[in-house]
């Protein structure tokens, strides 16, 4: 196993006025060897903190995890020399260039400079980044920054590479481009564990995902297996002007329906078989004088799981 956490918990202690903060609460998770695996959540959602104890950065309060075997207390030397990790901020080193970036981390993984000058290559090109070579950290866009950060990650041939949210504020075609590069690092074997709250995302890479909100995982498995277990069906959102109509209550009887929601003018509606229910429910507002301010079909998806699963909206 590349990952195992048992019940891991962090807690941040209370400081000043600021009471302490139970950010993860006891957290299961095993990533298998060659897997490109997903955490996925909202905005504070504790995805970081958890990302942090495996790479040794945050220590834990509770629970134990592994990486590698190894346990993230007693054995945080011997893990750092096993993982690579790209943080969120850019954290290129502004006095070096792209290429120094990455031969200065061989080099302290104990490469020797022809070695780290041979690799930083190879990954350049690998990367596409092969004009950037000379440019500093500053001169070269998000998206190139990002893959040089990716690239350092690599030079010691890590075991597990760890990528906390690697494609937030990118633009969309830059975003597409990165899955490449991620699809084209798993293929060769690279185990993945990353961080998102992009549902389309981790439904593009990952071969599992674990949906966490509020420190827990609410629900893990593959995309497949979440969706036909919690959210196989199409969550149809109606708003109306005024109090929704009474006949609305009613489809929950329908077969079809698994579910309907009603928060004053607010209706949700949960459906293996949707079709036609979007205009009925438009059509019982106009039969009872009330009319349609927004209307929304989601198809199934992670994000219909996690509707289900917290009954919130993901959308920040
Ligand atoms: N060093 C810290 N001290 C105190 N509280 C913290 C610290 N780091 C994170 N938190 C809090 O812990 C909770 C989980 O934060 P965390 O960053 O792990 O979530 P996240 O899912 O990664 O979100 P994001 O994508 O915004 O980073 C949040 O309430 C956050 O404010």
């Amino acid at each position: 196993m590349a990952v195992r956490t048992v019940g891991l918990e962090k807690t941040y202690a209370a400081s000043g006025q600021r009471p302490e903060v139970p950010a993860v609460r006891g957290i299961d998770l095993d990533v298998r060897r060659g897997e490109f695996f997903g955490l996925l959540g909202p905005n504070g959602a504790g995805k970081s903190t958890t990302i942090g104890m495996l790479t040794t950065l945050v220590v834990p309060t509770g629970g134990s995890a592994t990486v590698c075997g190894l346990d993230v207390v007693k054995d945080a030397v011997a893990i750092k020399r096993r993982i690579g990790v790209v943080s969120q901020q850019n954290s290129l080193d502004s006095d070096l260039d792209v290429f120094e970036n990455l031969e200065f981390r061989g080099r302290y993984f104990g490469l020797s400079a022809r070695d780290a000058r041979r690799r930083a290559d190879e990954l350049l090109e690998l990367f596409g980044l092969t004009e950037q070579r000379g440019g500093k950290p500053f001169e070269i866009s998000g998206g190139q920054a990002k893959r040089v950060m990716i690239c350092r990650a690599l030079m010691h041939g890590p075991e597990v590479l760890f990528l906390d949210e690697p494609t937030a504020g990118l633009d969309p075609q830059t975003r597409t481009n990165l899955w490449e590069v991620l699809r084209g690092l798993q293929a060769a074997g690279q185990t993945i564990l990353l961080t998102t709250h992009y549902m389309e995302e981790a439904e593009a890479l990952c071969d599992r995902v674990a949906v966490v909100d509020h420190g827990e995982v609410l629900a893990s498995g593959t995309v497949d297996q979440l969706k036909s277990n919690a959210g196989a069906d199409t969550v149809i959102t109606v708003a109306y002007d005024s109090a929704a109509p009474e006949e609305v209550r009613g489809l929950s009887e329908r077969t079809g329906i698994s579910k309907v929601e009603i928060n004053g003018g607010q209706v949700r509606v949960f459906a293996a078989e949707p079709e036609g229910l979007l205009g009925e429910l438009v059509a019982i507002g106009a039969g009872a004088g009330v009319g349609v301010t927004d209307a929304t079909q989601l198809r199934p998806s992670l994000e219909t799981v996690f509707l289900t699963l917290t009954g919130r909206d993901y959308r920040e």
